[in-house]
């Protein structure tokens, strides 16, 4: 595989079977896309752009050529049907920041052949990504589900006046986050007691009874967005440079945490 570099979304590697095109900003599509085996879109988080280009790349690809999705959250059946490829169609949403944040959640459409998400799984492990695989599409994903229902509550805890916004990021940053940088929340679970089945016998009528707590879907805007901002601009302010700056550590930091689980992963 020969990854041209354009949006620089997904790292690259050399001398595998594939030939991935990124597609995004780039003038002569079908240029971009001659010999490519595999093409991930990367344009903007806009279901109508996304829809013309896939109309653009169905009239140029043959059978063979694998087409995927960077989208956050737009489903596949909005994205791909109607294609006459839909059958090499998927979504292989990354994650912020790519190359430093491995994972690639591989979603279907309805009629997306298994060999088309087979090929991708391969692709991805081989440019160093750690893909998952959805059975089928659900808005949001497995990845957005999941943090937005930690946003969800971290905001309702904040407005409540429960906790500060700074002390929430801790709870996350020095808390959770630290094991789930390694494991996730079902082997937390099975490692924090004797098995699942033990963790589940001592905790789920807590669990439900504290889920049963949970209130409605924050507005996110309003006194409770400005207190939150407040917070993040005293601890980041909001400039360019500051941001840049704040980003940069966050990816000196995430890099050295890739080294670190690499060194620590069983090879
Ligand atoms: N940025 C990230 O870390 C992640 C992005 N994504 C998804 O990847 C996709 C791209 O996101 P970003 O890179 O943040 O977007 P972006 O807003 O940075 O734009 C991506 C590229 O699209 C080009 N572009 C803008 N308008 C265009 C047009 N009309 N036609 C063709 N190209 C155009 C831009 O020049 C840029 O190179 C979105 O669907 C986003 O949800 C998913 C996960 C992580
Ligand atoms: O946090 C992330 O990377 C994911 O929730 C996303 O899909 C974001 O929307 C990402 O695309 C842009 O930050």
């Amino acid at each position: 595989m020969k990854l041209l570099e354009q949006s620089g979304s997904l790292k690259g590697s050399r001398g595998a079977e594939e030939q991935l095109s990124l597609i995004s900003g780039c003038s002569d599509i079908r240029e971009a896309v001659e010999g490519a085996l595999h093409v991930q879109e990367c344009v903007p988080e806009n279901l109508e752009l996304k829809k013309q280009l896939f109309a653009q790349l169905d009239g140029i690809v043959g059978d063979q050529v694998v087409l995927s999705s960077s989208s956050s959250c737009l489903l596949p059946t909005r994205l791909f049907s109607g294609l006459v490829h839909v059958k090499q169609c998927l979504v292989a949403h990354p994650v912020n920041p790519p190359y430093y944040v491995p994972l690639v959640e591989l979603v279907p459409h309805p009629e997306t052949a298994p060999a088309t998400v087979d090929r991708t799984y391969a692709l991805m492990r081989k440019i160093g990504q750690s893909p998952v695989r959805l059975t089928k599409e659900v808005d949001g994903f497995a990845l957005n589900r999941l943090q937005y229902a930690i946003i969800s509550e971290a905001w309702r805890l904040v407005e409540e006046g429960v906790v500060s916004p700074g002390d929430l990021d801790l709870v996350m940053s020095d808390g959770l986050g630290m094991r789930y940088a390694f494991i996730g929340p079902l082997e937390t679970m099975h490692l924090n007691a004797e098995g699942m089945l033990s963790y589940c016998g001592r905790y789920s009528e807590g669990m439900k009874r504290v889920l049963k707590t949970f209130g409605p879907v924050p507005e996110f805007s309003g006194a409770a967005a400005e207190k939150v901002h407040q917070a993040m601009c005293v601890k980041v302010p909001d400039d360019p440079e500051h941001l840049a700056a704040r980003r940069e550590w966050r990816d000196r930091c995430l890099m050295r945490l890739a080294r670190l689980k690499s060194q620590l992963q069983p090879q």
